[in-house]
């Protein structure tokens, strides 16, 4: 398989980096964790910036090992940064074009594919001093991929906007997500973000790879921190079984079982993703009898952490075996105690509360 293959060790100043993980060359690899833990030292290793110890591949090609290292301008990467450094002299359409290696082959991206993934037709004449700041971060988006990369490198592209201009962008990534085969190492520290971009994950903390994998996979392992997180949650990847018109819902599968919730009409057999919060999953023993909750699951209790606040965060796996896909639930220790819950035990799952969190249906 084509990875993105890296492994740093040495010091910046007095910052020690030791970072070492292999994910595919496909799809969107967030590297997340908290403020100074090393992922922009990462990325711009990867990019040439840095230059510590250790190698770098992507896709088979060598970057950096023993005897190499290439300087950053023969790296195939597009760089995107907090901030969008458009040149202010230079209108959107030449600001797009600054860097574009000219015609290029059957694979490369297009102009105005470009240009209509990100929405910025009418922006092409505009001095990007007249710009959003949204608007500008797109164009900055626009011109990294016109220089045709062959890895796109995104520092926090987000942090820098309002909640309502990052809403207003999440989309337009979702479908350079669905749209492009280019690998994107994303850095983020917000979880909802990394939530509805992310395939795969490095979970970084004090300079070190603490973990990496499919975003699903780390999300429901109960020895990393993020499950036992404030907001702990799982990433699901769904396909839409039917829209109800009358009552305006729609029914997704996972493995083990079925989610229902209110949605736009959305086409059979569409892949979805869906996020279930920890704190969203209680837990029964027997059939619940009537209630307003609307997805009762099946499940089985694969592992559980007590945690400090007098809680517990269990595992479930759906379905009546428990191999379906892995679903967090967090209870009281005292609602725990009092249903006699243990690992192995089969339960019902009730989920109050399910969303939709990616609409773009992502490459096949
Ligand atoms: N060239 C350098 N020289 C000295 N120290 C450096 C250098 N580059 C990074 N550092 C230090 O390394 C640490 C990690 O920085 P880095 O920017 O990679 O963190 P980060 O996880 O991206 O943080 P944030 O989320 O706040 O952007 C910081 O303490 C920073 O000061």
């Amino acid at each position: 398989m084509s990875t993105v293959k890296v492994d740093f060790h040495g010091t910046l100043g007095r910052f020690e980096l030791n970072a070492r993980f292999e994910v595919p060359a496909r799809g969107v690899t967030a590297i997340f964790g908290p403020s100074g833990c090393g992922k922009t030292a990462v990325m711009r290793s990867i990019a040439g910036l840095n230059r510590l110890d250790g190698r770098c591949s992507v896709a088979g090609d060598v970057w950096q090992d023993e005897k190499t290292f290439l300087p950053v301008h023969r790296r195939p990467i597009g760089y995107v940064f907090q901030e969008a450094n458009l040149f202010p002299h230079l209108s959107v359409r030449r600001n797009l074009m600054y860097g574009h290696p000219g015609p290029t082959g059957p694979t490369a991206i297009g102009f105005d594919e470009v240009v209509s993934l990100l929405g910025i037709a009418k922006l092409l004449e505009r001095s990007p001093r007249h710009l959003s700041g949204g608007e500008r971060q797109r164009v900055a988006i626009g011109r990294a991929l016109l220089s045709q990369p062959k890895l796109l490198l995104m520092d926090e592209p987000l942090s820098a906007l309002d909640q309502m201009t990052k809403d207003e962008i999440l989309p337009y990534l979702e479908r350079l997500h669905a749209a492009l085969d280019l690998p994107i190492l994303y850095i983020s520290h917000d979880i909802a973000e990394v939530e509805r971009l992310a395939d795969q994950l490095v979970l970084m903390r004090n300079g070190s790879v603490l973990a990496s994998g499919p975003l699903s996979v780390l999300q429901a392992d109960l020895t990393l921190p993020l499950a036992l997180s404030r907001d702990a949650a799982v990433s699901l990847d769904a396909t839409v079984l039917k829209h109800d018109a009358i009552d305006g819902m729609v029914t997704l599968a996972v493995p083990g079982g079925h989610f229902v919730l209110p949605a736009e009409p959305l086409a059979s057999g569409t892949r979805r993703r869906l996020r279930v919060l920890a704190d969203d999953v209680s837990l029964a023993v027997e059939t619940p009898s009537r209630s307003t909750i609307v997805n009762v699951l099946r499940a089985k209790i694969l592992e559980i952490r007590s945690q400090s606040d007098h809680r517990v965060t269990a595992l479930l796996g759906l379905g009546e075996d428990g191999q379906g896909a892995r679903l967090l639930s967090r209870v009281t220790q005292r609602s725990w105690n009092e249903l006699g819950l243990r690992a192995g035990l089969a339960v019902y799952a009730q989920v109050k509360g399910v969303a939709l969190v990616r609409r773009e249906e992502p490459v096949a």
